[in-house]
């Protein structure tokens, strides 16, 4: 890897107001290395259209997915069961850089690719039963720059920030009990953003 040239912010301030922690690190590499990166994403990775059930219904997203984790991890969803792929070069790469900020170590990463700005992700928390309990989420971005919105469950207070090409945000604590997020989709963007969330499993 290159020498960084500028400096990262290693001790970002928690951008939610209480009930979590979300620090945003800013641009964790330049540029051109961010662009290399998304280019290897974009090729290395087998991205495939997500499937779920929504009301009864079988839908298949726009957007595109993959799974990546440490051996033998499986997921199971409205009757279907994924099986993780192995680490490539590549995603081991940014795992090791997302562990040396946050200082947590990860064992699986979901991927997202959105075309373009038609493309989003509804509000959610990443509460799921297989995540460990207050856990770290590392969210990498490249590509094009998106909105990034969180909002409380009860009190409705609201927050957003653009998350930059070859950026990092770190979600944890209760972050994931109290607040959702989500991806909001823009006429604006034209342009594919590939995003990474490093997520720490339980065994
Ligand atoms: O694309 C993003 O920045 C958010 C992705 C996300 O929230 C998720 O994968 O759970
Ligand atoms: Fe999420």
């Amino acid at each position: 890897m290159e020498e960084q040239t500028k400096a990262i912010n290693t001790t970002p301030e928690n951008l939610l107001p209480y009930d979590g922690e979300v620090r945003y690190f800013g641009c964790i590499m330049d540029g051109g290395q961010a662009d290399v990166y998304l280019q290897k994403l974009l090729n290395e990775i087998e991205w495939r259209n997500d499937e779920a059930v929504i009301f009864g219904k079988h839908i298949i997203t726009k957007r595109k997915v993959a799974w990546y984790a440490d051996g033998g991890f499986s997921y199971s969803y409205s009757n279907i069961t994924r099986y993780a792929l192995p680490w490539t070069a590549t995603l081991v790469e940014l795992k090791a850089i997302a562990e040396e900020l946050t200082g947590v170590v990860y064992n699986s990463c979901l991927l997202n690719l959105y075309h373009d700005g038609d493309e989003g992700m509804a509000w959610h928390s990443d509460d799921e039963k297989e995540l460990k309990k207050d856990g770290s989420i590392a969210s990498m971005s490249f590509g094009a720059e998106r909105k990034f919105a969180l909002k409380h469950r009860l009190s409705k207070e609201g927050t957003s920030l653009m998350l930059q090409n070859g950026s990092l945000l770190e979600m944890k604590g209760t972050t994931q009990t109290y607040w959702l997020h989500a991806l909001p989709k823009s006429k604006k963007v034209k342009m594919p953003r590939v995003n990474l969330t490093f997520r720490q499993m339980m065994k």
